[in-house]
């Protein structure tokens, strides 16, 4: 059977993952820091790798497993900051139905316009071809925000934004917000998603909240709440998912 693979752009966002899954170290996965372990359920394995900041890190790492472990799913997760209008807050959880890119364009002195002005698409399969935006499979999205609610979370289903410059100002977040409709900032999923687009592989994006989107105040930040929620959903969504697909 083919692993479900899940990776974070930090050890932080894995660790509670690889304790409770009892993760063994797994080499051989180029540069990535990363583990196995039985899936939950006992049907198959779980790949757990850590990719790094940002786009560039979460592109390489997200080919290389699936070049190398060829994923059944492929889940990111981590911290993300929650915009405005999302109705989310520290601690809540938060469920992709798209990811998208919503810097990558040009600046005209008519305004900011996306990729679909230069007309070449950011990936192509078949007939299929994407610009800013990154369609997601909605089965396991649909799954995992129906197993949370039924858990108990506050949890909000909708689009993801990746960013280069992450919004630390509420007028940044409502400029983007003006480009594409988005719940969640963040700085990999995009780009997890693209390769998984590109590779026709089911991708799954889950991230607990860490901080909104609004003028920068690090006090008013909770990382370890984030990530401890998401982890735990997680537990239960792998044990959930891995028994029934
Ligand atoms: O110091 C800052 O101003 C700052 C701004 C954004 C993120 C951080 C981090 O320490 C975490 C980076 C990490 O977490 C994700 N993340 C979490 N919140 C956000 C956000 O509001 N905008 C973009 N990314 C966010 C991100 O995926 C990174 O992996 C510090």
């Amino acid at each position: 059977m083919k692993p479900i693979v899940l990776t974070a752009s930090t050890d932080m966002e894995l660790a509670l993952l690889v304790e409770q899954l009892g993760g063994a170290p797994l080499a051989g996965l180029g540069h990535l820091k990363a583990w196995r372990a039985a899936a939950p359920s006992g049907a198959g394995e779980v790949i757990l790798a850590v990719t790094g900041i940002g786009k560039v890190n979460a592109a390489c790492a997200a080919t290389l497993v699936v070049e190398r472990c060829a994923p059944r799913l492929l889940i990111n997760t981590g911290c993300g900051g929650a915009m405005a209008g999302s109705g989310l807050v520290v601690g809540d959880l938060a469920v992709a139905s798209a990811e998208c890119f919503p810097e990558e364009g040009v600046q005209t002195p008519q305004g900011w316009r996306g990729l679909d002005l230069i007309g070449i698409p950011a990936a192509v399969r078949g007939d299929a071809r994407i610009f800013n935006e990154v369609p997601l499979a909605a089965g396991a999205a649909h799954q995992a925000l129906e197993l949370a609610r039924r858990e108990g979370y506050r949890v909000a289903l909708g689009p993801f934004h990746t960013v280069s410059t992450c919004s630390g100002t509420a007028e940044h977040g409502t400029e983007l917000a003006r480009r594409y409709p988005g719940i969640c900032e963040n700085m990999e999923g995009a780009a997890l998603a693209q390769v998984a687009f590109i590779y026709d592989i089911p991708f799954l994006e889950v991230r607990g909240i860490s901080n909104l989107v609004e003028d920068r105040d690090l006090s008013r930040w909770n990382l370890k709440l984030a990530v401890t929620e998401v982890q735990k959903f997680l537990i239960k969504f792998l044990q959930f998912y891995s028994s029934s697909s």
